[in-house]
């Protein structure tokens, strides 16, 4: 947790003021039993109407400011650990938002949205507890020990006697349900991944008709979940019975001496009553001191879990003294020379000495088989990733000294998974470039041959998308996404397989809009099919990370047996197509 405090201190206010209105009304809560002694000795013992109206009306009072007292800590403790959790949600999305592709891989989406939501919200209740909790439990444990003493120094050690023996309790519990609670949070974090992977993939598990075997897999996962929970609240469980027992012992050592006491007359009746009342305050507000421990250690297992991701290193950053780009210039606007990259250490390349050069307003076309570095490449390009040997160029300067934000601003890239967000159809448009006007958008539509789909709807632009663009077919979706990155008129535009879904005749058509409407982009297209690459300037050839061709395509039908081979395969199911 105090690895935290920087996100509490725009509330220290709160959190000084609420524990100190909190320990008034403890100290009002702890006068209580000795006025309700008194009451009952001189009042009602000696049926002194006007002694008990007079204690009655002391007592209600002190209720009363405590209350208000209550309410002001109740208030603060609110204040502070909204606040603070909002600001810890802030920041930790923020930090999320930074990481190169190098740390999501690394965490994965399922344990930072736990991070985000279950952890962030346990430590934000755990303010809460201490701001309320924290001093006034310790202080009612202790005052009672004193007040008991004060009325009878031998009950004062029967409180002390209690104190360790249920401090032993508390710690072996929580020696014990520690690591468990640890483990209940690992236990999320897998239970969201299934989950996710579960509701994303529903299609698919609907159509392998694979819907009982996951909702085993999802009830295994549900009841490990439920067995650790069981484990750890089964011993938690514990401290409650074990306290009352200490309890009632404690009572019946109390009243045994206090009764012999009464006996002797050096003792009231509302001095025994008094007491009994303090040694409930006692354990209950040790039982507090448990559960809040047992909170606080769960509590700072997750505020680990988060500060581990605010305080992981950022393998990518925008440079501190970034270059000023050119806005013209004739520098090639890629350059990439003996580039490697290899996703893990000690595992193989994914891309293995590539060198090229992609001069400005030309087409590359990138092709190879399925898994040769094709997408790996993009990304190397949008620099999600460095790469681990090599040079990249952009626009004449070196890609690591460029403003990261200024180099996403130049490039339009379509993804090969598209990914559309929920809303309008203008929302989307407007994600790829906010000052759009409605020219702008029929124009980008135009261009990504979209506009054939969504003018006849009677919503138009603000059409609704879904999710992920449920609501549209694979080949809609692609070109909106198209058109989401022609709207910015990017210097470059990335398309991985981004025409996969479309007829050949909507590839050609969306081809020559491209070639007619964007002359000053600088283009990669990424595709298995042929005819969507083959007119480029330049073609890339991989072949399991390695460059194994680098021309035209006439030139690489002499020079690269992959690409004779991929040319040779699709004539072939072309032939296969048109005899069929
Ligand atoms: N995030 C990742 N972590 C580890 N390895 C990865 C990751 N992404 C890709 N790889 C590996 O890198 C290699 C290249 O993958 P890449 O996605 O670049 O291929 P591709 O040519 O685009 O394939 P496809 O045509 O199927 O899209 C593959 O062996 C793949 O398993």
């Amino acid at each position: 947790m105090l690895k935290l405090t920087r996100f509490i201190r725009p509330y220290r206010k709160y959190v000084i003021v609420g524990p100190i209105f909190k320990l008034f009304e403890a100290i009002f809560e702890l006068i209580l039993p000795l006025l309700m002694a008194r009451l009952i000795d001189n009042g009602i013992l000696k049926h002194d109407v006007g002694y008990v109206w007079h204690m009655g009306g002391l007592m209600l009072l002190f209720s009363v400011i405590g209350l208000a007292c209550v309410l002001v800590c109740q208030y603060s403790a609110s204040v502070a650990s909204m606040g603070f959790g909002t600001e810890l949600r802030r920041a930790t999305y923020e930090k999320i938002n930074t990481f190169s592709n190098r740390e999501l891989d690394h965490f994965g989406t399922s344990t930072l949205i736990t991070r985000m939501t279950s952890d962030i919200n346990l430590v934000q209740n755990a303010l809460a507890l201490m701001i309320r909790l924290v001093i006034r439990a310790p202080f009612l444990s202790i005052g009672s020990i004193i007040m008991a003493a004060m009325i009878d120094w031998r009950m004062g050690l029967i409180f002390l006697v209690i104190l360790p023996l249920f401090s032993l309790i508390v710690y072996v519990v929580m020696v014990k349900t520690v690591p468990l609670y640890k483990k209940v949070q690992q236990k999320i974090d897998e239970f969201n991944l299934d989950i996710a992977e579960n509701i994303t993939g529903v299609r698919v598990i609907r159509a392998f008709a694979k819907r009982q075997t996951m909702e085993k897999e999802i009830d295994g996962d549900s009841n490990q979940l439920a067995k650790t929970y069981r484990h750890v609240g089964n011993i938690a469980a514990l401290t409650n019975p074990l306290t009352t027992l200490l309890l009632n012992l404690g009572t019946l050592a109390v009243l045994s001496l206090s009764g012999y006491q009464v006996n002797l007359g050096s003792m009231t009746q509302g001095d025994v009553l008094a007491l009994i009342n303090y040694l409930t305050y006692m354990l209950a507000a040790l039982t507090v001191v448990a559960n809040i421990t047992i909170y606080f250690t769960r509590a700072s297992a997750s505020a680990s879990r988060i500060d581990e991701v605010l305080t992981t290193k950022v393998s990518i950053q925008s440079p501190d003294a970034p270059v000023a780009l050119p806005t013209t210039t004739d520098a090639p606007i890629l350059d990439l020379q003996h580039v490697s990259f290899g996703y893990q250490k000690g595992a193989a390349n994914a891309l293995d000495d590539i060198s090229f050069t992609l001069l400005q307003h030309k087409w590359l076309g990138v092709t190879g088989p399925t898994g040769s570095g094709k997408t790996t490449l993009l990304e190397l390009v949008l620099r999600f990733y460095d790469p681990t040997s090599g040079t990249i160029q952009y626009s004449g300067d070196p890609l690591n000294k460029v403003d990261l934000t200024e180099l996403r601003h130049q490039i339009g890239d379509v993804s090969q998974k598209t990914v559309l967000f929920a809303g309008t159809v203008r929302d989307n448009l407007k994600f790829g470039n906010p000052d759009a006007t409605e020219a702008d958008m029929w124009w980008a539509l135009d261009v990504a041959q979209a506009s054939s789909f969504i003018k006849p709807l009677a919503k138009q632009l603000d059409s609704p998308v879904a999710a992920m663009g449920a609501n549209f077919s694979g080949g809609q979706r692609q070109r909106l996404a198209i058109a989401r990155a022609v709207i910015r008129k990017p210097k470059l535009l990335l398309l991985d397989d981004a025409l996969s879904a479309l007829d050949y005749q909507t590839d050609l058509n969306l081809r020559l809009a491209l070639q007619d409407q964007l002359k000053e982009t600088t283009m990669i297209i990424v595709s298995q099919r042929l005819s969507s690459i083959k007119d480029a300037d330049q073609i890339l050839v991989l072949d399991n990370g390695k460059q194994v061709g680098l021309g035209t395509h006439a030139e690489l039908l002499k020079t690269s047996p992959v690409y004779q081979k991929i040319v040779a395969t699709q004539q072939n199911m072309e032939g296969v197509k048109s005899n069929g």
